[in-house]
């Protein structure tokens, strides 16, 4: 055996050693279970490739069909990892159809009739039929949002088209080529180096993606509030800021928001009950306000938010809606409706955010002591 035909072992060792990669990043977060998917649509095909590469013609045609299963699965396992990712669909049964065809003709053509460019024309269309089966369905409903989605879509297209492009070469160049020894050929070279580069590319995206989408996880676990989704108090501080010292602004409101007797919604209804009416109030509040303003969950049953708007009875007018939607909202949990009472503190300047924080609270507890169910601004009950 020549010692440059193990110079082709590298590409099926590169293949195992990235399908690794997408394991080993599968384990940090074990959420993203595509890339198990698609690991496997490195790791299947590696041992056939490895295998062939080592072989002459005569025995590609004896393990034609087994190597061909293997290519078609690894296919099938990238495809399925694609359609996971997006939210599309593989179609498994379709995809089987298209595999046992594929298997059927390789069998023919490798075991009665021996033509090795038609065994590489038809595997290659097989892999491209499975590979193709979810590209529309990913379409309806993914969004590529993101440049690094766009370039994914686009590597994994162009992963596709190359398995038709190498079928459409194999059938037109490879029968007048006359290869006694196709794997000992530069084709044989040429094509494995342009699928590892192509699979190369598509990869590192979809790793880059992968690290993104972590990043993105691990930025909301930190910046949001997990039963309501809406800022945590560290984020809200810091985005307060940011918006405080920006772009001169007409003016901003704080209201500090505070659920009435929640202590006792949890013991009549229970600590989930309770939950769920935290997030409705998360909700109600949400839905109040215009994209631009802050509403953050503080802890326990009180809320927090920052309004930008000209004067304070433009704030005091907001705060009196929420307080009303809230006493109509109905809280399926507790089949009822809950009351909040609010502080309403205009904010002077960046530095004065702590102080209107502090005085929108004694505002709230004004509002408490008065009987609850109601907004005081600076000093005043409007309701
Ligand atoms: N279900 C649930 N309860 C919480 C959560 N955080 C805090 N609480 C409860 O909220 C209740 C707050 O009770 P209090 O501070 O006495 O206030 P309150 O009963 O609403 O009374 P007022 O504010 O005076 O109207 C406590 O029983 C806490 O255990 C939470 O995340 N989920």
């Amino acid at each position: 055996m020549p010692a440059d035909q193990y110079f082709a072992l590298i590409v099926p060792a590169c293949s195992l050693l990235l399908g690794s990669a997408l394991i080993a990043c599968w384990t940090a977060m074990r959420e993203q279970r595509y890339l198990l998917w698609i690991a496997a649509g490195y790791i299947v095909p590696a041992f056939p490739l490895a295998a062939q590469s080592l072989m002459g013609n005569a025995q590609l045609a004896d393990w034609a069909v087994l190597a061909g299963a293997f290519y078609l699965a690894g296919a099938w396992a990238i495809s399925r990892g694609m359609a996971d990712r997006y939210g599309g669909r593989a179609h498994p049964g379709l995809a089987a159809g298209i595999a046992a065809v594929t298997l059927a003709l390789l069998y023919y053509f490798s075991q009665v009739l021996d033509q090795l460019w038609l065994r590489m024309l038809i595997l290659n269309a097989g892999m491209f039929g499975i590979q193709v089966l979810p590209v529309r369905s990913i379409l309806r409903v993914a969004a590529f949002s993101h440049r690094l989605e766009r370039w994914l879509w686009g590597s994994y297209l162009l992963l596709i088209a190359y398995t038709l492009i190498r079928a459409m070469v194999v059938a037109a160049l490879l029968p007048a080529a006359h290869m006694d020894e196709l794997t000992r050929s530069g084709w044989w070279v040429l094509m494995l180096a342009a699928n590892m580069v192509i699979s190369l590319g598509y990869l590192l995206i979809l790793l880059a993606c992968t690290v993104r989408e972590t990043l993105q996880t691990l930025r909301n676990e930190r910046d949001r509030d997990a039963l309501t989704g809406l800022l945590n108090r560290r984020s809200f501080v810091e985005s307060a800021q940011q918006r405080l010292r920006g772009p001169k602004s007409p003016g901003w409101a704080l209201l500090v928001c505070d659920v009435d007797h929640f202590k006792a919604v949890n013991d009549a209804w229970g600590h989930a009950a309770g939950d769920q009416v935290l997030h409705t109030v998360g909700q109600t509040l949400q839905q109040q306000v215009r994209e631009d303003d802050l509403v953050a969950r503080f802890g326990g049953e009180e809320f927090v938010v920052l309004l930008r708007c000209a004067d304070m009875s433009v704030a005091a007018s907001v705060a009196e809606r929420m307080r009303r939607q809230l006493s109509h909202t109905h809280c399926s949990a507790i089949a009822g409706a809950v009351t909040a009472s609010f502080g309403v503190a205009w904010v002077a300047c960046f530095q004065d955010l702590a102080q209107a924080l502090e005085r929108a609270d004694a505002l709230l507890y004004q509002a408490k002591k008065s009987g609850r169910n109601q907004v005081v601004c600076d000093g005043q009950a409007l309701s």
